[in-house]
C-alpha cells in the first residue's frame, strides 16, 4: 500500500444462508454499491477524504459464492489476498457470518487483530439453532480462534443469559446501549478491523435490516465513534442490509455513507 495513496478493495458478498428469522441480505451489495455511486452525494467523507482523489476504490464486484461448504474458505482467502496485495478490504454483506472467515483470512496476514463491532446482538451464541457458523455466532468463532487481541463491541441491547456468560469467557469489551455516549467507546489501536452490523442502529434509522430492535444508535452516535479512529484500519464490513425490508432505499443509502466513511479510515490521520 502506498503510503501517500491507500486502496480500498470493495468485495461484494451476497450471502444469507447463516440467517436466523429473515433471509434477504444477500440482495444487498449491488444497492449499497449503486448509493455509494449515486449523483444524489459525492465520494468526499466528512474528514475530507475524498474517494478516487485520496482513495484509489479498487471494485471486485460480488465474491461468486454458492452456499455451500466452500464459500467460509472463498471469503477467508479473498481477505487474505487482499491483505497480500497491501490493499483494505472493505466487505458489503450479506449477513453477519462473514466476519468469522474475513478475520481469520486477515489474521493470516496481520496476526491478531483488535475489533471495533457496532451490533444490536453480541454474536456471541456458542451455536444458533444448531448452526455454529450462524450470523449469531461469528464473534464466538473468532475469540476461540484468538483472532483477536481486543474485541470491543458497541450498541449492544440484547444480552440475554447465554451471551452475558459468553461476554465473560472471552473478556469481551462490551459497551450496551444503555450506557453509551460516543466517548465512552475505548477505540482500539492497530491492527485495527471494523464490523457494523447496520440492526446496530436504531430501526428509525435504518429499516432496511431484518431484527428490528428500538433503541439503537443513531447514524451520528457510529460516525462520532468512527472520527475518533486514529489508525489507518486494515479492514471494514457492513452487513446486513436487507433491501426488502427498506424504506425508499434509506437504509442503501445509510450503508453507503459508513462505506465511504471507513474507506476513509484506510489514509493514515497527519
Ligand atoms: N446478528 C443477529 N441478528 N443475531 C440474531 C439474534 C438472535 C436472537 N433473535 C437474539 O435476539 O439473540
Ligand atoms: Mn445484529
Ligand atoms: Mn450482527
Amino acid at each position: 500500500m502506498s503510503a501517500a495513496r491507500p486502496t480500498i478493495r470493495l468485495i461484494g458478498l451476497p450471502t444469507d444462508s447463516h440467517s436466523s428469522f429473515l433471509r434477504g441480505s444477500a440482495a444487498g451489495p449491488p444497492l449499497i454499491r449503486a448509493a455509494l455511486r449515486s449523483d444524489h452525494a459525492n465520494m468526499a467523507a466528512e474528514s475530507g477524504v475524498e474517494l478516487d482523489a485520496d482513495v484509489t476504490v479498487e471494485d471486485a464486484g460480488e465474491l461468486a459464492l454458492d452456499e455451500g461448504a466452500a464459500d467460509f474458505d472463498r471469503i477467508r482467502d479473498a481477505a487474505t489476498q487482499a491483505a497480500r496485495d497491501e490493499v483494505v478490504p472493505i466487505f458489503i454483506g450479506g449477513d453477519h457470518m462473514v466476519t468469522n472467515p474475513i478475520v481469520a483470512g486477515l489474521v493470516a496476514v496481520h496476526g491478531p487483530v483488535n475489533i471495533l463491532h457496532f451490533d444490536a446482538h453480541p454474536d456471541l451464541y456458542a451455536d444458533f439453532e444448531g448452526d455454529p457458523l450462524s450470523h449469531a455466532s461469528p464473534f464466538a468463532r473468532i475469540m476461540e480462534r484468538g483472532d483477536a487481541q481486543r474485541l470491543v463491541q458497541v450498541g449492544i441491547r440484547t444480552l440475554n443469559a447465554h451471551c452475558r456468560a459468553q461476554v465473560a469467557v472471552y473478556g469481551v469489551e462490551v459497551v450496551e446501549m444503555r450506557d453509551f455516549a460516543p466517548d465512552r467507546v475505548p477505540v482500539p489501536h492497530a491492527p485495527l478491523y471494523i464490523s457494523i452490523d447496520l440492526d446496530a442502529l436504531d430501526p428509525a434509522f435504518a429499516p432496511g435490516v431484518a431484527h428490528h430492535e428500538p433503541g439503537g444508535l443513531s447514524v451520528r452516535d457510529i460516525l462520532s465513534v468512527l472520527h475518533r479512529v486514529r489508525v489507518p484500519i486494515i479492514g471494514a464490513d457492513v452487513v446486513e442490509y436487507h433491501p426488502q425490508r427498506d424504506i425508499h432505499g434509506m437504509t442503501a443509502t445509510v450503508a453507503a455513507k459508513l462505506v465511504k466513511e471507513l474507506a476513509a479510515l484506510s489514509v493514515p490521520r497527519a
